[in-house]
């Protein structure tokens, strides 16, 4: 992460529980010293003063989302907490049970003065197994919440059954095959190193990436998500043309783009992750000798039909690619 400032995003639907884990979180690293931002869809926000105050930095977004409205205040925030001159270690943003968390991803990803000192840790999404149901049946954004985390933790399982927890870990993670699951209980502590998860760095994505099952697809309600995987060579501009159509025309119905592709005439492996209307692109490691280049994508979203996108990846191919 070198000199950044890392970021972890807590999203999860109305009451899963992030307060109580933000909670968790901090008295899990006593030498961090983190900033805190709260946003509640109220004008009284009320989280604020539910979060332990070891010291720490907590600025308030109150009565709107920073996922849509608030997101100038955000990054108005983020410029403040910089000339502050205060010690950061780490920044954790509380979002609303409301907001869509590639909104607030984007603002890290697309603007440079932001992206040159903080940098996107993790997304940590939060299901309540109890609410998993209602949630996802009648909450569009809880959906997309589970699309988008890095790392998903299920709340309230005190509260269920083994089987009902069973069940419902199994339907999320065919949700988001790229996600890391775990579980808790009310005021328990977090045992992962969850501030160190580094899900956008791109050996953390190769390697999540080759967890997705090959050519798989699964839909849930209308969303759905399709892993493709297929060997040859892609054409760089191809490639970066279609991108740059996908994530500016369609980036309302793409919930979640990652892909490792071999690129013509390029030793290493090419990461891209899409963010909302934003892209990150790194050169990830060296394809080793003897390694099968396979390009991998995995990409989630509103009822998203796989033959085009088939088709698609097929025409940014060299022409002895198959896809399989
Ligand atoms: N039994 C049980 N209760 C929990 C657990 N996690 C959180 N709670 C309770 O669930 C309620 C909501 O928890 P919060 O941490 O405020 O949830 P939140 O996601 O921040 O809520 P909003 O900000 O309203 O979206 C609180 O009463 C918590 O004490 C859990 O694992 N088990």
């Amino acid at each position: 992460m070198g000199n950044k400032i890392g970021v972890t995003i807590l999203t999860g639907f109305l009451g899963a529980g992030k307060t109580t884990f933000l909670n968790n979180l901090i008295q899990k690293y006593p030498n961090t010293k983190f900033a805190v931002i709260e946003n509640e869809f109220g004008e009284v926000n009320i989280d604020a003063d539910l979060v332990i105050d070891n010291q720490e930095d907590v600025f308030e977004l109150s009565n709107g989302c920073i996922c849509c409205n608030l997101n100038g205040e955000l990054r108005e925030v983020l410029r403040k907490l910089l000339n502050s001159g205060k010690k950061i270690d780490h920044l954790i943003i509380e979002t609303t049970g409301i907001a869509e968390p590639d909104g607030v991803a984007a603002a890290f990803i697309g603007d440079p003065s932001i992206a040159q000192l903080f940098e996107i840790n993790a997304a940590i999404g939060l299901i309540d197994v109890k609410n998993f149901d209602f949630a996802v049946k009648n909450h569009p954004v809880a959906m997309k919440q589970i699309t988008f985390a890095d790392y998903l933790v299920f709340t309230k399982c005190d509260l269920a059954t083994e089987e009902e927890i069973k069940n419902i870990k199994f339907q999320a993670k065919l949700i988001n095959p790229l996600a890391l699951v775990d579980q808790v209980t009310l005021d328990q502590f977090v045992t992962k190193d969850i501030i160190n998860l580094n899900s956008y760095q791109s050996d953390k994505v190769e390697e999540r990436t080759s967890f997705v099952p090959l050519n798989h697809q699964h839909q849930h309600g209308d969303v759905v998500s399709h892993s493709f995987s297929f060997e040859g060579e892609v054409d760089a501009v191809k490639l970066e043309m279609w991108l740059s159509v996908l994530f500016q025309l369609q980036f309302e119905v793409i919930f979640r783009f990652k892909g490792i592709f071999n690129i013509q005439n390029e030793e290493n492996k090419v990461i891209i992750q899409g963010v909302r209307n934003e892209s990150k692109i790194e050169i990830g490691s060296v394809w080793e000798e003897g390694e099968k280049k396979w390009n991998r994508v995995v990409i989630i979203g509103k009822g998203l039909k796989r033959e085009p996108l088939e088709k698609k990846l097929k025409s940014i191919l060299a022409p002895n690619a198959t896809i399989l």
